[in-house]
């Protein structure tokens, strides 16, 4: 099966965002998305007066912020996504993971940093796997917003690189797994000016590299750090690239986006 993460600036782009979800609705086979909206929250929160605050690509998350994110990625985003695919003859179902309890999370500790209402997924045994293979086999896709709650009543606000990466390594036992993260250049880049640099295969010793001349930094060091904990779990096949490419990625095509293996 295919778990495709799409991120921010895509959602963002109503045209991009149409033509990935018409390339995502033609893929053969089980499939799930994730989707980001970090672009959609940070925007909504300055029309209502909440000022974003990031802290190494993740949103410091204030109980006011944590009703914007719960809005913005459970209700517009996921559902907007939900009723485009279900236009081009997908039928897909929109959850976060509070639905079918599918993903507890705990509220980071604080350290240094107070994050707020973040959450962290222990790992992939706290999927509810079988609440999501039983979707799943009801010929049903999978749209999951970047959200997770604690249990106890809270929702908590999840990275949706993390949760893609979860979700594949705790489905990797039960199926064979292709991860592939959608964003708007064409893979990890060399040069992050020139947008045909894109680098083809990154290993783990190549990555060490890359990071240590600042070559990849940002949003692309989660990005890459959930690839090789899905590889090293149990996924079969971890691709970045760009959204416009998802049928060639999806097709195992070496031409388009990032290969990552271990
Ligand atoms: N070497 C690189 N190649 C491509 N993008 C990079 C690289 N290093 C850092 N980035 C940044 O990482 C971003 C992608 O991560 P992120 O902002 O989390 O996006 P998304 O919402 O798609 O997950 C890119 O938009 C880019 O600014
Ligand atoms: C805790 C945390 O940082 N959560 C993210 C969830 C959204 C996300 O990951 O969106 P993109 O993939 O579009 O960046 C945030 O609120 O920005």
């Amino acid at each position: 099966m295919i778990i495709v993460k799409i991120g921010g600036n895509i959602l963002d782009n109503p045209e991009r965002l149409q033509s990935f979800l018409a390339d995502f609705a033609a893929l053969p086979g089980p499939k799930l998305l994730v989707h980001g909206g970090g672009k959609i929250a940070s925007a909504f929160g300055q029309r209502l007066g909440i000022s974003p605050k990031m802290v190494e690509g993740r949103r410091i998350t204030d109980a006011e912020t944590l009703e914007l994110v719960t809005m913005v990625y459970g209700g517009l985003v996921n559902k907007q996504v939900v009723a485009k695919l279900q236009a081009l003859g997908c039928n897909a179902i929109g959850l976060t993971g509070a639905d079918a309890n599918i993903i507890p999370a705990q509220k980071r500790p604080v350290q240094s940093i107070d994050y707020g209402f973040v959450g962290d997924v222990a790992g992939p045994e706290s999927i509810n796997v079988d609440a999501l293979g039983a979707i799943l086999e009801a010929g049903l896709t999978p749209v999951f917003a970047p959200l997770t709650h604690d249990r106890q009543g809270n929702m908590l606000n999840t990275n949706a690189d993390t949760i893609a990466s979860v979700l594949a390594t705790a489905l990797a036992p039960k199926y064979n797994v292709q991860l592939v993260y959608c964003f708007e250049k064409k893979g990890v880049l060399q040069n992050a000016e020139d947008d045909d640099s894109v680098i083809g295969h990154i290993t783990t010793e190549k990555y060490k590299t890359l990071k240590a001349e600042g070559v990849v930094n940002a949003g692309m060091i989660p990005k890459l750090d959930n690839a090789f904990a899905a590889l090293s779990q149990g996924v079969q096949a971890v691709q970045i690239g760009d959204a416009a490419a998802i049928a060639q990625m999806a097709a195992g095509g070496g031409q388009a986006g990032t290969l990552i293996t271990l």
